[in-house]
């Protein structure tokens, strides 16, 4: 029997003690959704999204529970998990009201006297999910799959084993069958072992490049479709143009946001330099402004990180960035799991805060000698999750659109996930695509339908 422990990483409470699944408990789990795999699709659409419906309403009942718990495990600021818990209220709400469409047979002419593509269900799913949105990052992939009408097993992060098993309670409570969505509190051995499992028919992934190699390969070794939302690199393209007494709030809450812990963020902020110092005053104005402590208070912003080894891997890439020539003006300063927001000048191209992922408030500032040099400098990266730029010229914003290699493009905002629109990167940022109409359909058989009578 192995056990583990969750840990506040505010205050280094032990949270809860849990029991690992064994592989018989997790063989048994997998037996409980392939049972009931055929009843689970064959209930009709609108009673599918009126169950999903039911989560969105208990979302919000419980939305301070919820928040609570995951100030606790990973050390998200209250009030951005309270915002975290509407935005999945909101994915649920939106796919029930638009799974029915978005499932429906797609016609196409053809010489036949009827063809058409039909969406059927895969069967079960296997999710492996990170600790940075426990809740979300969840959501985002149970309302449209189940509805589509597979089964769900989850692998959640070990240190937000109470939203995993909080989330498969969630499911219970609103009305959906037991087996239809399940917690595993499983270690990684055990993951691979299920991809091979005949019983899985497709797995998704939200993590690191690391974690994605992994499964991909497990599942290419064993014919299953993943699909992977990876790490990001996103840049913030500033042109001496933008509009900041508009904008910097946004530039800053799209790199801080989540204590900086979130995929999409803004990481390599590339300034114009006619507009560079009047943008790093304001931003680092801005940046001292949000205020840090204790994440159960409503108005801290910036809580602690989720682990102490995350905060000291982010401090070390920074360091080592500072070894190559970087300044800091803000920041650097480390206590336990807290890492003082940070911004980062003269950053270069092959420093680690420009070339690797920074999980953590850490901005990379970088000089660009004008438009087109910018548009270079963000696309040097391995990931391609999404960019952003800020300028008052939208039509040349709309002519670059192409040079930009990544799976998202927003102008005058921050990069941000909508139920209604796709999301997912390219390059080292993994493939397929979540939410939307392209998201529901990940995890479905798009079977060809040809009729002659
Ligand atoms: O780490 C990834 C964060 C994704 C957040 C979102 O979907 O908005």
């Amino acid at each position: 029997m192995k056990e583990y422990e969750t840990k506040n990483p505010y205050n280094s409470e032990v949270v809860k003690t849990y029991v690992q699944d064994s592989t018989a408990d997790i063989d048994k789990k997998l037996q409980k959704a392939l049972a009931i795999e055929a009843s689970w699709a064959a209930v009709e659409i609108e009673d599918k999204c009126e169950l999903l419906s039911n989560v969105a309403e208990l979302l919000i009942d419980r939305k301070e529970e919820y928040a609570e718990l995951m100030t606790q495990e990973m050390g998200k600021p209250y009030s951005q998990g309270i915002s975290e818990i509407e935005k999945c209220a909101w994915a649920c709400d939106f796919y029930a009201h638009n799974a029915e469409n978005l499932l429906a047979d797609e016609l196409i002419e053809t010489d036949a006297d009827e063809s058409f593509i039909s969406h059927d269900p895969l069967g079960c799913i296997l999710a492996v999910m990170p600790w940075n949105y426990p809740f979300w990052q969840v959501i985002r992939f149970a309302a449209p799959t189940l509805t589509a009408g597979n089964t769900a097993l989850l692998k959640h992060a070990q240190n937000v084993t109470g939203c995993s098993l909080a989330i498969e309670q969630l499911f219970l409570d609103a009305g959906y069958p037991e087996g239809c969505f399940q917690s595993l509190k499983a270690g990684h051995e055990e993951i691979e072992k299920l991809i091979a499992n005949d019983g899985i028919k497709a797995v998704t992934l939200t993590g690191s490049e690391k974690a994605g190699k992994s499964i991909a390969g497990t599942a290419g070794k064993n014919l299953k479709k993943s699909v992977l939302e990876l790490g990001g690199n996103n840049a913030c393209i500033v042109w001496e143009d933008a509009d900041l007494d508009e904008h910097i709030d946004t530039m800053v809450m799209a790199r801080m946001q989540n204590t900086g812990q979130s995929c999409i963020a803004a990481k390599r902020f590339i300034v114009c330099e006619n507009i560079y110092d009047y943008f790093l005053e304001k931003f680092t104005a801005k940046v001292k402004s949000l205020k840090s402590g204790d994440p159960m208070k409503e108005d801290t912003f910036i809580g602690v990180m989720a682990r102490e080894d995350l905060a000291e891997e982010l401090q070390k890439q920074v360091n080592d960035s500072i070894k190559q020539g970087a300044k800091v003006v803000l920041g650097n300063m480390r206590n336990g799991a807290y890492y003082s927001p940070t911004i980062l000048t003269d950053v270069t191209e092959d420093m680690p805060v420009f070339k690797e992922e920074t999980f953590g408030p850490v901005a990379a500032i970088i000089k660009a000698k004008n438009r087109e040099d910018a548009i270079t400098i963000a696309a040097n990266s391995r990931l391609g999750l999404g960019s952003m730029l800020f300028t008052e010229d939208t039509d040349a914003a709309m002519d670059i659109i192409s040079d930009i290699p990544d799976g998202a493009f927003f102008v005058n905002d921050m990069v941000k996930s909508d139920p209604r629109l796709p999301f997912g990167g390219t390059k080292a940022s993994g493939y397929g695509r979540e939410l939307s109409r392209e998201g529901i359909l990940e995890f479905v058989n798009k079977k060809t339908v040809y009729i002659k009578k």
